[in-house]
């Protein structure tokens, strides 16, 4: 198996207000979001990140997308690193997330050509890409009609085939189901196994236990910050569910219980 990602121990730490003092209920001045955290993932398979609200999910994922900086260790897509080496990144990964926003003046149809051209994508090659993704997800009858006008799962739907637009080798989805509706969530768990098929590597983050065990070969269950337990699926679940496990190990940890209900 090829590795595409490398994760070596990073860290993210984060000064809070005295407002976000409140809310994490504490009293201290800084938060470690993200605590030494290392994995890896191989060509051709979907690696779900599993973990409670504020165990550094979206943080992680933010480093290996470049939005936002490691403060220590660094990561690898493809052997190029997401701290040295960050033009070479951003061409091989797409990052989705629900927290995206697009643009409400701008149509579908414009704003994958924007993107596409920002990307250098040849244009046949963009118009081709464009007519199947467009088709695929039922864009097409809505590709001339701006993004503010749109329904939630419409402009989901377009967030996701613009952040392919360059047809990356890793696709890295945060929460990629989160405020969708079952039908429209179906089509984005299916595209994701399409994806797979074609040697794609996602990563992705979840807190949806059912998601992970439908999707992914891999696991990496992430906890204060700390990967606390990383494998295939098969080999953390072995006879039990994934939700057992998972309480096993928060458990251990001695976490106070904080999870959404789905
Ligand atoms: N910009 C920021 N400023 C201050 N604290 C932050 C910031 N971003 C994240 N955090 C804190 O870092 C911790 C990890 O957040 P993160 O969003 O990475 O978690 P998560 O696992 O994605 O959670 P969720 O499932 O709720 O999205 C949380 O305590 C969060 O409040």
């Amino acid at each position: 198996m090829k590795e595409i990602l490398l994760v070596e121990n990073l860290v993210k730490t984060f000064k809070l207000s005295k407002k976000q003092q409140r809310i994490e209920k504490t009293n201290q001045r800084v938060k470690i979001a993200v605590d030494g955290l290392s994995f890896k993932a191989f060509e051709g398979e979907i690696y779900g990140l599993l973990g409670p609200n504020g165990a550094g999910k979206t943080t992680t994922l933010r480093i290996l997308s470049t939005l936002i900086k490691t403060e220590d260790g660094d990561a690898f897509i493809e052997g190029f690193s997401v701290t040295k080496q960050p033009n070479e990144v951003r061409k091989r990964i797409g990052f989705l997330t629900s927290e995206l926003k697009l643009e409400d003046f701008f149509t579908p149809n414009y704003l994958f050509d924007y993107f596409g051209e920002l990307h250098g994508v040849e244009k046949t090659v963009l118009e081709e890409r464009k007519n199947y993704l467009f088709k695929k997800f039922g864009i097409d009858e809505f590709s001339e009609v701006k993004v503010g006008d749109l329904s939630t799962g419409m402009k989901q739907k377009v967030s996701l085939v613009i952040s392919i637009v360059h047809d990356p080798k890793i696709i890295i989805f945060d929460e990629p189901t989160n405020g969708l509706d079952i039908i429209t969530a179906k089509t984005v768990t299916d595209f994701l196994e399409e994806l797979k098929s074609l040697g794609k590597t996602i990563i992705l983050s979840t807190h949806i236990f059912s998601l992970v065990e439908k999707l992914c070969d891999r696991v990496g269950i992430i906890i204060n910050g700390k990967m606390t337990l990383e494998d295939t699926l098969p080999n953390i679940t072995k006879n039990d569910t994934l939700e057992n496990v998972f309480f096993k190990v928060y458990n251990a940890q001695g976490g106070e219980l904080e999870w959404k209900i789905c």
